[in-house]
């Protein structure tokens, strides 16, 4: 089976939360190829001590290197913990990763109790297929089909 390649970010206010969540689920993510933005990353290796590629922080452009991963079919899920509260000075990144995530139906947790249902569905093993962009389209589904 080939490894799921997932995608860890979590901004400050959430980042206590990323490592605990990412301890609980320590055996499952080392089954997995990890990246993150790099102070999400270095968190969770050191604490976690999970192997974690690492990106860009996410105000010097990791968030915009997921979307391109995203865009280029090497991510097949996003955990991302989102601080509702705080602006970010990347919030344009924020939200191209968000629509590329969407655009093309990469599964994306952005709170934990959402991390949670992802990660222990019984689909979690079965993520990496790829629809590429616009396969969920009503107008893009054969004729027929509900
Ligand atoms: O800003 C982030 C996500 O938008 C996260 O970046 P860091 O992991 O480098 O803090």
């Amino acid at each position: 089976m080939t490894r799921l390649r997932i995608a860890l970010i979590a901004h400050d206010s959430r980042k206590d939360a990323m490592v605990d969540w990412a301890f609980y689920n320590r055996e499952t993510l080392a089954d997995c190829t990890l990246w993150a933005t790099s102070t999400t990353g270095t968190r969770v290796q050191k604490q976690v001590g999970l192997s974690v590629n690492m990106l860009r922080s996410g105000p010097l452009g990791g968030d915009a290197q997921i979307g391109a991963m995203i865009a280029t079919s090497e991510l097949d899920v996003v955990f991302f913990f989102w601080d509702q509260l705080t602006p970010q000075p990347h919030d344009v990144d924020i939200r191209t990763l968000l629509r590329l995530a969407v655009l093309y139906d990469v599964p994306i947790a952005c709170n934990r109790r959402s991390a949670d249902l992802l990660i222990s569905s019984p689909l979690f093993n079965n993520l990496n297929y790829h629809h590429g962009p616009r396969s969920g389209h009503a107008e893009e589904r054969p004729v027929g089909n509900a």
